[in-house]
Formats: structure tokens, C-alpha cells, sequence
């Protein structure tokens, strides 16, 4: 009937087919636009990227018995519901979208809008449509992939062990839930087991991600209470400033984990607004969908971190806005952003700069001799750095670059340090998922035993440190360290006897050269290892 002409693109692993529906589509709908005034306008053939679709608005305001049309002229936003044909199969689909221009977070947001994704009833297919023009309809398809598990709408009553309290919006359970809610030290104290250091932005993110659940809880008290009473705490979105490598991700990952929370991750240099090529504020929402098995409700209260927000300095960055609906229409996913906490984080080089500057200009004390020393010295060190990070607040965020309605939606900031030396040698072996027990673990599959020298691994910690990545350059180290005895091993298992794997120092190298990499010790004594140089034969 129709052809597609598709790009891929990959986004954290999934792939995403941008697709575009050629002209033979849109004769299929010839009249396709539904304005106030009645009528059916006529589609526009010349713009053969796009789809036409017949359309009307739902929601409130409107007449028609709470429904109403929508006037091409009208600049309010509003859903619309459109008549489509399904890119995929061709078979026939209702598409709801947005008209609204897309801006982050739920905080002071017109009532009433909301994200849609659609799914093909026939096909299972799920994409969202993007309006480019709306009078005539003119906009794409774009697929995010197939759904296989059933979609479970919104529901007030259900249990789910694997994202448990947080779900919970009914009033009658709500009681039993917020007793499964952990507390800010419960919440601090998960953090602890997986990031080292950050203690303050540890204890900033535990209170407010407590508060952020602890409002659900309260509105959904508060559905069945009447009256001017009626407190209503506004959602407190959080930003991390903090230097690549320190933890921002890992910690709002951590968070979610801890509350068992779905989350997902967005990349705001690739976040578009409508018209741009990128990945799209809907398909992020999708992968929050997807971790939470397909249930709307649990993805309506998960966890987005959208990263390097300090990118996109002066451009308007296109992510959800509230989302009122609690609407399930056929299979059209409606996902409701009021309730999903978005932490943004970056590392906003030279912040401190600013915040010295601002200081100076207070002459708060500090400031002065910081600024002075500063440009004596010509660096700054890190301490100075985070004691300075420590005090950010909006408007240096607004002078160093970012739309002010941008920074206004995160009323609550936090800056990390740079980790040191000693800290990156804690993040190689403390954390519960430390990479060196990840490597071992995987050593241990082949019956391997995998050793570290102490003064190895401070030596990985310092040339880590002389990259200035922070614990992200770690890996990379280990990588090149083990990739040769990783490609071995599993060749000699049972064959050559190995049986440990030794990192030293001169596996490591030096702090501006490569080493040997690590020695595949072939064992003639188990348990030698002590012992390496009479017990061991090194490769
Ligand atoms: N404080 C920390 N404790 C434990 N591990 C850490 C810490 N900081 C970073 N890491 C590890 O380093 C890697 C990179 O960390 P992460 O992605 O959280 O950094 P980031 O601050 O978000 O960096 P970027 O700004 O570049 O995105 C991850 O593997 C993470 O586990």
C-alpha cells in the first residue's frame, strides 16, 4: 500500500527506525483536517515526508460535552487525537499527541497536557507521531520498536514485586505504602554501598527524592480529601553539577535502585526540539516504560537523568512538561510526567569561575582572595573548585549560559567533587559493584582467580588521576590492563593449567607509559600465590 523509507539510529542500545511515509499514504486520506468551523480540509501533497491525518482535540474547555475540536489558529495546547494509518502494517490506528511546545519538568506547567506514545493494536508496533504544522496536520512517525509484553494501563490497585511502593496513587493503600518508602538515611545509606564519597550531594539526593515520593503519597491523600486545607508541595527537580567521572550518573542511578523505581537515562546535547533530528523526549519515556515491564503506572513514577545539561546553554531543551491525563485510550499510551523526577546533572566547566566572580562582586569574603588566587595561580585545585561548587546557586547556572525558565525548574542543586586519588583507589574495590570484583567475577568463570597488588592499584588510581576523567577512565585502564589475559584465558582453561591472573606494577606500567599487562601465572601448587616468583611461572 505505502512504502517507508527508514534510518536507524542507536540510542543506548536500542534501535530506533525514524520512518517516513512517502505520498501514496496520504491519498488514502484526502480530507484529512477537522477544524472548528466544521469541514474537512483538503491535505497538502507537496510536503511528501510528511503525513496527513483527520484530527480533533480532547480535554477540558472546550464544548462538544468536554470534547473539542481544535482551531488551527488556536495557539493553546491541547491533546488531539488523529486517524492514521499504522506506518508498520498499514492497518488502522487512532494517534494521540501534544500541540505543546515541550519544556522540562512539571513545575509550573499549564494544566491538562501530556506526551503520548502509540501503540499499533495489530502490529504491536510502538512510535510517537511529531507535529510539525498543524493547519494542515503535517508531521512524522517515528518507531521506537516493538512491544511484546502486554500493556498494562493505568490501574489504582496492583501488585508488582519487582517495582513495588512507589507505584501506589490510590488513597486506600497509600498508608501501607508510604511505610514501604525508605527514609532519607535508608536512601543515604544504598547510595553509600555503590558511590564513594559526594557525601553531601548523597544526603541532598536522599532528602529530596524521599520528599518527591512522600508528595505522591500526600496528593494521593489528598484525591479523597475536599477543601482550601489541601497543602500541595510542587515537584523539586535536582541538577548535579559536578566534573565528568565524579558520579552523577551512577548516584541517580543508585536513587533508583534504591526507591525500585524505573529509570532512564537522556543524553540533552541529543534531546531535540520539533523539527530536529535527535532522540526524542517520547522515547525516553518509552524506556522508562520498557523498564517498567510495560506497566504506564510504575513508569509514571520513575527516575529520568538527563545528562550534560551544561550543553545546551542558550537553546531550549526539549523535555516533557506535566502531563494531567490519567487518560488510557485503545492503545495509545499516555504517560503522565507529573510524577516522574528528573535529575539533570553536567559538568559545567569553569562553573566556578562564575561563582568566585559573583562572590567577589558580594564581597562576601571568600570570594576575593579565592578570585585573586585564582588568577595568580592560573589553575584552580580541586578543593577550591568544589568548595566553590558547593555554594552554586540559579543565577550563576543563568550567567553561565542556561535559559532562566530552564534553571528555574530545579529548585534544588548540588555540586560534586572531583574524586581523588585515595577515592578513585576506594571506587576500584569498595563499592558493592567495584570493577575490580566485576572483574574477577568474570576471571572466575573460567576457574581463574584474578590478584591485584596494593601498590598496583594505587598506581592505576594516580595514572586515572593524571587523565583527569575521574573514575571513568578506570575501566579503560582495567581494559587495557587485562585485555590480552581476557583473550587468553579461555582458550588455556584445562589445557595449560592457569590458574591466576596477576596485576603488579609492571603489568600497570608507568604513570605515563603502558605496562606488560597482567601475567597469566601457571600454577604447579594450588594456593601459591603468595608465594608468585618459586610458585608461578609467569606468561
Ligand atoms: N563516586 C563514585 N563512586 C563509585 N564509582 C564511581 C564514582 N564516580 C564515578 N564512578 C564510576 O565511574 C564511571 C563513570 O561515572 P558516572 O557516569 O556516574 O560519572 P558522571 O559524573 O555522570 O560523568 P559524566 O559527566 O561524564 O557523565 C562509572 O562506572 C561509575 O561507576
Amino acid at each position: 500500500m505505502f512504502s517507508i523509507a527508514g534510518r536507524i539510529i542507536n540510542n543506548n542500545g536500542t534501535t530506533t527506525i525514524t520512518m517516513r511515509l512517502i505520498p501514496r499514504l496520504l491519498s488514502l486520506h484526502r480530507h484529512s483536517w477537522n477544524s472548528v468551523s466544521g469541514g474537512y480540509k483538503t491535505l497538502d501533497h507537496r510536503a511528501p515526508k510528511f503525513c496527513c491525518v483527520r484530527h480533533k482535540s480532547e480535554g477540558g474547555g472546550g464544548g462538544g460535552g468536554g470534547r473539542r475540536w481544535w482551531s488551527g489558529n488556536d495557539d493553546r495546547y491541547d491533546h488531539i487525537r488523529t486517524e492514521a494509518n499504522c506506518p508498520r502494517c498499514s492497518k488502522p490506528i487512532t494517534v494521540v499527541f501534544s500541540n505543546r511546545p515541550l519544556s522540562i519538568s512539571a513545575h509550573a506547567a499549564p494544566p491538562g497536557l501530556y506526551q503520548a506514545l502509540n501503540l499499533c493494536p495489530s502490529c504491536r508496533t510502538a512510535f510517537y507521531f511529531r507535529p510539525v504544522k498543524l493547519s494542515p496536520l503535517h508531521g512524522e512517525f517515528f518507531e521506537i520498536g516493538r512491544v511484546n509484553a502486554p500493556l498494562r494501563p493505568p490501574v489504582h490497585d496492583h501488585d508488582c514485586n519487582h517495582h513495588r511502593a512507589l507505584a501506589a496513587s490510590s488513597s486506600h493503600d497509600s498508608a501501607k505504602k508510604k511505610s514501604d518508602l525508605p527514609t532519607p538515611k535508608q536512601i543515604f545509606e544504598a547510595l553509600n554501598r555503590y558511590v564513594v564519597g559526594q557525601e553531601k550531594a548523597k544526603k541532598v539526593l536522599s532528602v529530596a527524592v524521599y520528599n518527591h515520593y512522600s508528595r505522591i503519597h500526600l496528593a494521593s491523600l489528598n484525591q479523597s480529601e475536599d477543601g482550601d486545607d489541601v497543602v500541595e508541595p510542587e515537584k523539586s527537580n535536582v541538577m548535579l553539577i559536578g566534573p565528568t567521572g565524579s558520579g552523577k550518573t551512577l548516584l541517580a542511578k543508585t536513587l533508583a535502585r534504591a526507591v525500585n523505581v524505573p529509570f532512564a537515562i537522556a543524553d540533552a546535547t541529543t534531546l531535540t526540539q520539533a523539527g530536529y533530528v535527535g532522540e526524542d523526549v517520547e522515547s525516553i519515556l518509552y524506556r522508562l516504560l520498557e523498564e517498567a515491564d510495560f506497566d504506564v503506572e510504575l513508569a509514571q513514577r520513575g527516575i529520568v537523568y538527563v545528562d550534560e545539561v551544561d550543553k545546551i546553554t542558550k537553546k531550549v531543551v526539549s523535555v516533557p512538561d506535566k502531563g494531567a491525563s490519567k487518560h488510557h485510550a485503545g492503545d495509545n499510551i499516555l504517560i503522565d510526567t507529573k510524577n516522574i523526577l528528573f535529575i539533570c546533572g553536567g559538568a559545567f566547566v569553569n562553573l566556578e569561575k562564575t561563582i568566585s566572580e559573583r562572590q567577589q562582586n558580594s564581597s562576601i569574603g571568600f570570594g576575593a582572595p579565592v578570585c585573586a588566587n585564582m588568577r595568580t595561580s592560573g589553575f584552580t585545585d580541586a578543593l577550591v573548585t568544589s568548595s566553590l561548587l558547593e555554594k552554586v546557586e540559579s543565577g550563576d547556572l543563568i550567567a553561565y549560559g542556561l535559559i532562566p525558565e530552564f534553571v528555574g525548574r530545579f529548585p534544588i542543586l548540588s555540586g560534586l567533587s572531583a574524586l581523588n586519588e585515595e577515592q578513585l583507589f576506594q571506587v576500584l574495590v569498595e563499592p558493592k559493584n567495584a570493577l575490580v570484583k566485576q572483574y574477577r567475577k568474570m576471571f572466575e568463570m573460567n576457574n581463574v582467580n584474578l590478584h591485584f597488588t596494593d601498590t598496583a592499584l594505587r598506581l592505576i588510581a594516580k595514572k586515572a588521576m593524571a587523565k583527569n576523567t575521574g573514575a571513568r577512565g578506570l575501566r579503560a585502564l582495567l581494559e587495557n590492563i587485562l585485555t590480552e589475559a581476557m583473550f587468553e584465558i579461555p582458550n588455556k582453561v584445562d589445557v595449560d593449567n592457569v590458574k591466576a591472573v596477576l596485576v603488579d606494577e609492571e603489568a600497570v606500567g608507568s604513570l605515563d607509559g603502558p605496562g606488560c599487562g597482567a601475567k597469566i601465572l601457571y600454577s604447579v601448587d594450588d594456593g601459591a600465590l603468595e608465594d608468585q616468583t618459586s610458585a608461578y611461572v609467569c606468561t
